[in-house]
This record gives C-alpha cells, sequence and structure tokens, in this order.
C-alpha cells in the first residue's frame, strides 16, 4: 500500500515514529488520491504492471524488456537518454554509501522518474515550508520535477529495484543542499511502523 502524508519542514522529532503519528498533519492511502495531490505539485505518480511475471532478482536486460512498451512511450513523451537498474538488498556492497548519499537533500536539474520493479523506498520532497512522504512500492511510477529539493530512503534493510529514466546521457548528478532537515525526519523503517500504527 503506497502512502503519501504531508509534515511541516519543520518538523521537530529524531525518527520517532509515535511522534510521527501524533504530527503528521494527514495521511493518505488511497493511489488515486495520492496521485491527485501530487499532480498539483507537478509529480507524475502511477500504477504500473509488468506484462510478464519476472524472475527474482532478474538482470537489467530482463527487467528493461519487462517493461519496454511502457518505457517506450515514457522515452517517447519525454527524450530520456539513458535508462538504467538500480537494485540494492541488504548486504550490498555499497549499501551504507548509497544510502547516505540518497539521505542527503538534492535536486536534479533534471526531471526524475524511478519505477519501483521490486520492494520499497520513502520520497521526502521538500516544497518550501512543507515536507511531502511518499511511501512507494512494487508497481509505482513515481517522477519528480527538476530542481524540486528531495531525499531518498531505501532503510536499514533496504530492498528495492528500480528503473531510472534520465534526460541526459550521463545518468544520475545531483546538487547538494546540504540542509540537515532530513536528520530530523524518520527513516523508512520509523516512518512505516508509524503510517501502520496509525492504521490500527
Ligand atoms: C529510487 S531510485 C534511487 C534513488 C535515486 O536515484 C534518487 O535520485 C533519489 O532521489
Ligand atoms: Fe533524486
Ligand atoms: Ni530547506
Amino acid at each position: 500500500m503506497s502512502v503519501f502524508s504531508i509534515h511541516s519542514a519543520t518538523f521537530p522529532s529524531s525518527h520517532a515514529a509515535l511522534s510521527l503519528a501524533a504530527q503528521a498533519g494527514e495521511v493518505i492511502h488511497d493511489h488515486a488520491e495520492i496521485a491527485r495531490r501530487l499532480a498539483a505539485l507537478g509529480v507524475r505518480f502511477e500504477r504500473w504492471q509488468a506484462a510478464a511475471p519476472l524472475p527474482v532478482n532478474a538482470d537489467a536486460q530482463t527487467v528493461l524488456a519487462a517493461y519496454r512498451e511502457p518505457l517506450a512511450a515514457l522515452k517517447a513523451e519525454y527524450g530520456f537518454q539513458s535508462v538504467d537498474v538500480i537494485r540494492v538488498q541488504a548486504g550490498h556492497p555499497d549499501q551504507e554509501t548509497l544510502r547516505q548519499k540518497f539521505l542527503a537533500e538534492h535536486t536534479h536539474n533534471d526531471f526524475e522518474v524511478r519505477f519501483f520493479v521490486e520492494g520499497r523506498g520513502l520520497f521526502y520532497l521538500h516544497v518550501g515550508e512543507t515536507v511531502f512522504a511518499l511511501l512507494c512500492e512494487q508497481g509505482d511510477l513515481v517522477s519528480v520535477p527538476a530542481n524540486t529539493s528531495h531525499w531518498f530512503d531505501m532503510g536499514e534493510t533496504p530492498d528495492f529495484t528500480c528503473i531510472r529514466l534520465f534526460t541526459r546521457e550521463d545518468g544520475w548528478a545531483a546538487e547538494f543542499s546540504g540542509d540537515p532537515l532530513p536528520a530530523s525526519f524518520p527513516s523508512l523503517e520509523g516512518y512505516a511502523a508509524a503510517v501502520s500504527a496509525l492504521r490500527r
């Protein structure tokens, strides 16, 4: 279940799930409603299905082949120049380096498009004084507009595979803000626990 929630950018908690539950302004679970709210921010959020079942831990070529048609449509629509597949699971040799890189607030001068082939991850979008948390899961396609501040948490025990599309040949490039804001927000695990507590 994808989840979208809205916070003040001055959210004071330090990884406290209960305090998130108490302070979250609004938490939305309905995919169509999440998509509608995100569209107002210029974010595209869709649910996709693989044309064929994918073997677990399929290689990049197999993953890209499974989504050939929707990817071709996206490339035609936006002129993407390069595509990659990123898979990070617990025990990945670069797990901590990658986690810290994506946890740092950054922007791209490029439109960021990510499709979750497997697993899950948590995007935080920082727009003005508001932070929007978006828990993405297998099947979710999300775009982040160029120059929108954001960060991403894969969690302490990461498990995700994403297709990433870039409008530049050289792929991932980011500008880091150095803003300490991400440290005051819950991790993927803390966030997931808080939203499931809210549903009980
Ligand atoms: C969810 S794909 C890995 C993270 C990434 O590429 C990115 O740009 C996060 O902001
Ligand atoms: Fe990014
Ligand atoms: Ni800021």
